[in-house]
């Protein structure tokens, strides 16, 4: 089996051959530090999380993220709570630490933050000033997109196409500019604002530019994967390779992935549009695997919507799978296995070849998750099995290969099941108190209150208790 990538730059799946044999050099863009992560969010790092454990099945990955920790909205939001740039850069980093940690998202090999990589960032720009793809305007540097014939090759824009669209209206900045196109590398300092010296005079780097000094810096002049939101595909991008291989003369990156909008009423869920839902809101209310599974539902590049039904569905979704992966921690002493770690791929064999198929093809987590799926319900079903008959229905060994292979395939969707969590809770229950909530529920259904009845069911099932109704009114019990 081969793996097969989207690139957005050919526009067409192709064969993955990385350019070091057993390595793979990726670098992702990260997030502007300004405000507290949003399900967008998750879901871009969830996805390229998930496609960095692949891939570190079969390759050395080395997976760098940088942080836009100099920005224009990071000062407003200084000015605004009258502190500095760098306390808001602060705050937000640890808050998206926490937040990543939650969904367990791995950390990076690298944060190269913009603020910290300022000396690459000059050398680079003068590079492009000295073979004439960058001119400097009164303290400011832009990069002179028409000297880039290919510029475009990413995002498919022409330049005059772009041209004939656009408004006409010209600015103090746009005056600066010797073709409105142009962009900025790098900004003269405003008063009150902070600023690094440079041969341009007092100022600080453009967004576009602190990508292509960081790849280079960290991970080489052409790396394997660059990826990152489809808003990033231009201009961020776009001006990432003009910049880059006009410096170099090698492409920047040879694969190029996007993934897909989270949105909500069809539009992008943002910032700016304020119809956003943070991951921190979200965790409060919904298992951090269960949002991990509803962006993992869907293949990387689709689109999603977020909808309540959908989280829902996805928090049940993720009860039968999580029942799947604590099913040697529950069951597996009495069916006498012994070895009850995640396995490795040589031990799971033939089973996971569907998964993988999956897998290969673009990373289609959502062909893939209904392998997961399969394994997990049909280890619930014998779950059942065991609790009300106390024997299984396939035999044990068959049973261990199952509960293998679906641990091997979660964890390589970063998939996590707590178990402390539940055996602390089902520690935590008396029988009587299962017995007087069994009563509650049985008066509840009686009154018609079925909801009632529902949510006393699943909160014991969340002790880790199942409810047994008999055809006789009565109710049996059992711990997990
Ligand atoms: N709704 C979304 N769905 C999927 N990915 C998103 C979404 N919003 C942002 N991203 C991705 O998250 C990454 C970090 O984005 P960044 O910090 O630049 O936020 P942003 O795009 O400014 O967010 P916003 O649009 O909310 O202001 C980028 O790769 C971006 O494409
Ligand atoms: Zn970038």
């Amino acid at each position: 089996m081969t793996l097969r990538i989207y690139n957005t730059i050919t526009r067409r799946k192709e064969d993955f051959i990385p350019i070091e044999t057993g390595i793979v050099k990726m670098y992702v863009c990260g997030v502007t530090v300004y405000n507290y992560c949003h399900l967008g969010h998750a879901r871009a790092y969830v996805v390229w999380d998930m496609i960095r454990r692949y891939l570190a099945t079969k390759y050395q990955v080395k997976y760098v993220q940088n942080i836009t920790d100099i920005d224009d909205k990071i000062l407003k939001k200084a000015q605004e709570n009258n502190t500095t740039m760098q306390a808001i850069a602060e705050q937000y980093i640890a808050a998206y630490d926490e937040d990543m940690a939650k969904l367990n998202i791995a950390q990076a090999d690298d944060y190269p933050r913009a603020t910290e990589t300022i000396p690459e960032i000059i050398d680079l720009i003068q590079q492009l000033i000295d073979r004439d793809y960058a001119y400097s305007s009164r303290g400011d540097v832009y990069y002179a997109v028409q000297k880039f014939p290919s510029y475009g090759k990413l995002s498919g824009r022409k330049l005059e196409d772009m041209q004939a669209g656009a408004s006409g209206r010209v600015d103090e900045q746009e005056e600066q500019k010797r073709y409105p196109f142009d962009f900025a590398l790098w900004k003269s300092a405003k008063p009150n604002e902070p600023f690094w010296s440079s041969p341009w005079g007092n100022g600080r780097p453009g967004w576009h530019i602190e990508c292509s000094a960081m790849v280079r810096s960290r991970l080489g002049e052409t790396i394997d994967i660059h990826a990152g939101g489809t808003d990033l595909q231009f201009p961020h991008h776009e001006n990432e390779i003009a910049q880059s291989e006009a410096a170099y003369a090698k492409p920047l990156a040879n694969y190029w992935m996007h993934n897909g909008f989270v949105n909500i009423d069809g539009e992008k869920m943002s910032k700016s549009l304020n119809n956003f839902t943070t991951i921190r809101d979200l965790v409060t209310h919904f298992d951090p695997m269960a949002i991990r599974l509803f962006i993992l539902q869907a293949q990387y590049r689709q689109p999603i919507d977020f909808t309540e039904e959908a989280i829902n569905a996805a928090t049940k979704g993720w009860e039968t799978i999580r029942d799947g992966m604590l099913f040697a921690a529950d069951f597996g002493a009495k069916l006498g296995w012994e070895n009850i770690e995640i396995p490795a791929r040589s031990d799971v064999g033939e089973a996971i070849a569907c998964f993988e198929e999956a897998m290969e093809d673009d990373f289609n987590t959502s062909v893939a998750m209904s392998h997961v799926f399969e394994l997990a319900k049909k280890l619930r079903s014998e779950r059942n099995s065991l609790s009300h008959a106390g024997k299984t229905a396939a035999s044990s060994e068959v049973l261990f290969q199952d509960w293998q292979a679906l641990s091997y395939m979660t964890s390589i969707l970063g998939f996590v099941a707590d178990i402390s969590d539940r055996q602390v809770k089902v520690e935590n229950i008396s029988d009587t108190e299962i017995e007087s909530l069994i009563q509650q529920r049985i008066e509840a259904k009686k009154a018609k209150n079925y909801q009632e009845g529902d949510r006393i069911r699943d909160e014991l099932k969340a002790l880790g208790i199942t409810l047994v109704d008999q055809k006789d009114g009565t109710t049996r019990w059992l711990r997990a």
